[in-house]
């Protein structure tokens, strides 16, 4: 059986800028699904946040602001789905298990949010432990884990590698708010850690993307103690 390697895709690469990015992310999955099996998370990205921030400014409550985020992503996936044609799985899983059969018919996999109160890095390191990923890639905007935000401080330094300890306790001060959960949020962290999944922080680029699948230390690496 392939490697199954997850990668959480930012949702930056949905945006309405360049419509070909996602055309040649689904020829860079073809390529790579010829020596791996890629298993997909879609971030919300903006669209996510403009519906976030209305109906926030609506009164409605964060679990529907979740939700709504989630019903954002997994758009944005049937977007890849459908740039991938017959080599996807022909819809975004619902849930976990269903995650798990479709990963079992070989085809490339493709999905969104998962469950309010978290986010698709959180969906994505459930998913890594339920397929039993071999690596799980947050493929994100910035190109690893710095010591303090690099987009607002240019003096940060990257990390590397990172005891998931260390990034813990970097992050536990943000706040867990629909359209939030910077870089890593704390249901991410704790799967990450009792499953011990392989995991790398990089940045949403397909020839750093391939290194990365094909070993290369890439980003930054969480590390286990
Ligand atoms: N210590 C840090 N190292 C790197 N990025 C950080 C850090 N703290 C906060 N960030 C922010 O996290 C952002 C990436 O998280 P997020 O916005 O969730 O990306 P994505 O679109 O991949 O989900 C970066 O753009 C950066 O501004
Ligand atoms: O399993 C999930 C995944 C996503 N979200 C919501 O959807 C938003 C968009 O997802 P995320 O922030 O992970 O995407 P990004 O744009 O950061 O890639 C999140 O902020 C959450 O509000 C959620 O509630 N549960």
């Amino acid at each position: 059986m392939k490697k199954r390697i997850v990668v959480k895709l930012s949702g930056s690469l949905f945006g309405l800028e360049d419509m070909k990015t996602l055309k040649q992310y689904a020829e860079f999955f073809v390529k790579m699904s010829k020596v791996c099996q890629p298993i997909i998370i879609a971030g919300g990205g903006k669209i996510a946040r403009y519906y976030i921030s209305h109906a926030r400014s609506s009164g409605a409550d964060e679990s529907t602001l979740d939700e709504l985020g989630i019903e954002v992503s997994r758009l944005n996936a049937k977007l890849l789905i459908y740039a991938l044609q017959e080599k996807a799985y022909p819809h975004p899983p619902v849930n976990l298990k269903e995650v798990a059969n479709a990963a079992d018919t070989g085809l490339i996999i493709v999905t969104g949010g998962l469950h309010p109160g978290q986010s698709t890095n959180a969906t994505a390191a459930l998913i890594a432990e339920k397929v039993r990923a071999d690596t799980f890639f947050n493929a994100t905007d910035v190109d690893g884990v710095y010591d303090s935000d690099p987009n607002k401080n240019k003096n940060a330094s990257k990390f590397k590698k990172i005891p998931i300890k260390k990034l813990r306790s970097m992050l536990v001060h943000q706040d867990s708010i629909a359209g939030g959960y910077d870089l890593m949020d704390i249901v991410a962290l704790k799967v990450i850690e009792r499953s011990r999944l392989k995991t790398r922080i990089l940045k949403a680029d397909t020839k750093i993307l391939e290194k990365a699948i094909k070993g290369s230390p890439e980003g930054t690496e969480i590390t286990l103690a």
